[in-house]
């Protein structure tokens, strides 16, 4: 064994030993861990830093109890997290995640994925992650702001513009922002620049509602461009149908693929003329029905998960959660003739997954690159409400735009340099670690 991979082993086996329960955070190291041997031979320095000891290291885990009593009185405890994993690029940037399976492992391998996808931004912030095991499905307008009041209640002290900075995730909306942020004013004042993802008339960027999903078909859109293809008369399936889901959806649309399918956790729906957006919008985004309520003349609906569907199409975009990919999906996927698989949600395919798209030359585009576009729009939020400006839709659009080209060609760079042809999984790594490392180097053991 050379002694790089002798090295990211022995880091590994450590890490493995102190918290082997922690299956998604651990998924997440290996994935990154997998890829990055030829920069740690490179340059000796990782190893004489002992940078990945360090990297794998949150520099702190807030855990805290979330009392909250519900309309109909009755008192509820639930917990909440925040992540602040790594500060060497900038202040922690990330969302809250509220959802029943939220626990440590998952909010470190979310803040861990945040660390190097902020980075491949190219904006000052570091990554963090948070949230609770709170469900909000199905619970009243009342219940979700005592819930957010609560949770602020403690959060607030641990966060600021120059500290930590959270946003939305999987239940986490513009509705659950403006409660945070309404809780933390009362308690330390006007301060707008701490979360984002705000509603507009709060100092919410114009754009970031839409930015994970547009910035992921942007970025799907370079990586197809430069093998030759397009969305262009694209047959495309998108699992989920939140916030991400939705305006992925819409911008395939744009760009001249049909969606024929999406999802939520208990089924999807086919239809082979393309999925109505607005339809989908209404009953989903406005009206928070389940996915079974969207009805046309010609869509089907079924139980179960989307990717055992049996239909033939050519790009896959999960955009639901993690591990909704296994390797029996991927080559279902794949046997289905996708040719792309480019992600939306964090970490939805599994390592298994991950290497059988790359043994049927796959076209990937892995999270930690393809759905950067709603921490740069965040991060874009931050700028305008610093310099108390407010930007038009246009300008923020603009930006992601070109922030998400800028990702794919410095992505494309990294495997001219390093010989990996299309192999954007381990160009997005090694782009990505390589910053941090070199950042954390520059800092000393702190
Ligand atoms: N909101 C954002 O700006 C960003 C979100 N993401 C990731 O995108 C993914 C989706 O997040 P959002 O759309 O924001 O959340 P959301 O709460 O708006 O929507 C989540 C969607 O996933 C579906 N879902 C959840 N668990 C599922 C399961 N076990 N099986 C099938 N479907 C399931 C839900 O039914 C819903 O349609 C997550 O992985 C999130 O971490 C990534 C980058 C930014
Ligand atoms: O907008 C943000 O700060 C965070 C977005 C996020 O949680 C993610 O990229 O997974």
């Amino acid at each position: 064994m050379s002694l790089s991979k002798d090295y990211i082993e022995t880091v590994y086996k450590k890490l493995e030993e102190r918290g082997a329960h922690q299956t998604e955070f651990l998924q997440a190291v290996r994935e990154m861990f997998n890829t990055i041997e030829p920069v740690i031979e490179k340059k000796p320095d990782y190893i004489k830093w002992n940078i990945l000891e360090q990297l794998v290291e949150p520099e702190r885990i807030i855990t805290f109890k979330v009392p909250w009593m519900d309309q109909a009185g009755k008192i509820n405890i639930n917990k909440g997290y925040r992540v602040q994993f790594n500060s060497a690029k900038g202040p922690y940037k990330g969302g809250l995640r509220f959802h029943p399976s939220v626990n440590e492992s998952i909010m470190k391998f979310l803040a861990f994925e945040q660390i190097f996808k902020n980075s491949l931004t190219g904006l000052p912030i570091g990554g963090g992650k948070g949230g609770s095991d709170f469900n909000p499905k199905g619970k009243s307008d009342i219940d979700i702001m005592r819930f957010c009041q609560s949770f602020m209640t403690e959060l607030h002290r641990h966060i600021g513009p120059q500290l930590d900075i959270p946003a939305g995730d999987i239940g986490v909306g513009a509705r659950e922002i403006g409660y945070l942020y309404g809780q933390y004013k009362r308690l330390n004042g006007s301060e707008t620049g701490v979360l984002t993802g705000k509603p507009i008339s709060m100092n919410g960027s114009l754009g970031r509602k839409e930015a994970t999903g547009y910035g992921l078909v942007y970025y799907t859109d370079e990586m197809l461009r430069a093998n030759g293809k397009s969305f262009q008369n694209q047959k495309v399936v998108v699992s989920g149908s939140g916030n991400v889901a939705i305006y992925t959806i819409k911008k395939v649309q744009e760009y001249g693929g049909t969606v024929i399918a999406c999802s939520d956790s208990n089924g999807y729906i086919y239809d082979e003329s393309g999925i109505d957006v607005t339809l989908l919008q209404e009953i989903k985004e406005i009206k928070h029905l389940r996915l079974s309520q969207y009805q046309t003349q010609t869509s089907h609906y079924s139980e179960g998960s989307i990717w055992n569907l049996n239909k033939r199409y050519d790009i896959a975009l999960p955009c639901a959660t993690q591990n909704e990919i296994d390797k029996d999906k991927a080559q279902k996927i794949i046997t289905n003739g996708a040719y792309c698989v480019s992600e939306g949600a964090n970490m939805p395919s599994t390592i298994d997954a991950i290497t059988l798209y790359q043994k049927n030359k796959v076209l990937y585009g892995p999270a930690k690159a393809a759905n950067a576009g709603g921490v740069a729009t965040s991060t874009l939020e931050m700028a305008q409400n610093a310099s108390h400006s407010h930007w038009p839709r246009e300008q923020v659009e603009n930006e992601l735009k070109a922030i998400m080209k800028n990702i794919f060609d410095t992505v494309n760079k990294t495997c001219e340099t390093y010989n990996l042809g299309n192999n954007y999984l381990v160009g997005a790594n090694i782009a990505a670690f390589t910053q941090v490392a070199d950042a954390m180097i520059y800092q000393g053991i702190v």
